[in-house]
């Protein structure tokens, strides 16, 4: 083949979407994802309830771990205020590679900024390298058993306040069992789980889960 499925998404996009329309760039990834070929993006269901969250929240400061193709990415920062922004991490270098791509496509490579590093050593230097005081939204997508480890880095680093939301894919297929256990057994912690469709799969049923911080700051 040559190309790999980002690659020929990514082809795809630039033929059919509108430059600098974020919309323009979902509906037209949603419409490949539908026709063409799957690809593991929150969309349908999951991209409803990430667009409810960003809009009752009004976040300022975004992590996103796990950007694949940059569909979140996009369908998060296309709600986001003028001067907030979405730092999102992709360890895989061709993956990012593709996801700077489709974000210059949507138009939003001022409002996000994909880092191509193993999320644990960037939420570290979070505070010192990149600016963050405190994150608003966190929404977790990458590698299922990595949740667990990052989520308690982001509480030892104290960058969530009360208020802070952590969204968290997957948490039925593929699975997140010992964040869930974790997540829903911590008092820092009031969780909420969706039932939703698996993406573009009308006849499979994943589950995502909000988890809003109470703790102390
Ligand atoms: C390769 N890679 C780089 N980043 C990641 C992290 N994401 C996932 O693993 C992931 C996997 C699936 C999924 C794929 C096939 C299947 F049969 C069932 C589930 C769905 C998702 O929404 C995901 O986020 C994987
Ligand atoms: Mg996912």
């Amino acid at each position: 083949k040559g190309t790999t499925r980002e690659q020929r998404a990514l082809k795809y996009l630039k033929e059919h979407a509108r430059q600098g329309d974020p919309d323009s760039v979902l509906e037209t990834f949603d419409e490949f994802c539908r026709t063409q070929e799957w690809a593991m993006n929150a969309a349908e269901e999951k991209g409803d309830i990430l667009d409810e969250i960003v809009r009752e929240l009004q976040p300022t400061t975004c992590l996103e771990l796990g950007t694949y193709c940059g569909y979140s990415a996009v369908r998060i920062a296309r709600n986001l205020s003028p001067s907030a922004r979405l730092i999102t991490i992709e360890v895989n270098p061709d993956y990012a590679a593709v996801a700077r791509e489709v974000v210059k496509l949507a138009g939003l490579q001022d409002k996000i900024e994909v880092i191509n590093l193993d999320s644990a050593d960037v939420i570290r230097e979070l505070k010192t390298k990149y600016d963050v005081t405190k994150l608003d939204l966190v929404f977790l997508d990458h590698w299922k058993y990595l949740y667990i480890r990052d989520i308690k880095l982001i509480e030892e680093e104290k960058l969530l306040k009360k208020g802070s939301v952590v969204f968290a894919d997957n948490v039925i297929i593929p699975g997140a069992p010992g964040y869930l256990e974790y997540i829903r057994g911590s008092k820092n912690y009031k969780s909420t789980f969706y039932s939703v469709h698996f993406e573009y799969m009308d006849d499979m049923k994943d589950g995502v889960e909000k988890s809003v911080y109470i703790g102390d700051e």
